[in-house]
């Protein structure tokens, strides 16, 4: 395995340490919690968040800099994650799509 996909691994890791951490928020709802505020309010406000997110997305990519990119990237990767234990789905639910689509 080259070192790239070695860093991968890791970074994929993480998506799963989050899911487990969002996955604690919504059973627990600790107070001053931003996931919990946003698991209380439902899935409306989730699937808002996940639009706002996507659209400063798109605004980020036509300036010139791609640290705003990344940074919006990374806050629409988050709502994404908050919607998907929102409504029960498995991170491994998603990469099993693309795995399959990637053998087509
Ligand atoms: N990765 C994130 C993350 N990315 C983005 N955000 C929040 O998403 C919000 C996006 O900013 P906006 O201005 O669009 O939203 P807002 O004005 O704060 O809120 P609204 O009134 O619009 O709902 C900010 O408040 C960010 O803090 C995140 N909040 C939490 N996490 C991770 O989620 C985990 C649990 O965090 P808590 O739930 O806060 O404990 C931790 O590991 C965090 O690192």
């Amino acid at each position: 395995m080259n070192v790239f996909k070695r860093m991968a691994k890791q970074e994929i890791e993480f998506l799963y340490d989050l899911e487990r951490v969002l996955i604690d928020r919504k059973k627990d709802l600790p107070k001053g919690s931003y996931s919990t505020r946003l698991f209380k309010k439902g899935i409306d406000k989730i699937a808002q968040k996940l639009g706002e997110e996507a659209i400063e997305t798109i605004i980020a990519s036509k300036n010139k800099k791609d640290s705003e990119v990344i940074y919006e990237s990374a806050d629409l990767i988050y709502h994404l994650m908050v919607l998907l234990v929102e409504r029960n789905i498995p991170l491994d639910s998603v990469f099993q799509e693309l795995i399959v689509r990637s053998k087509k």
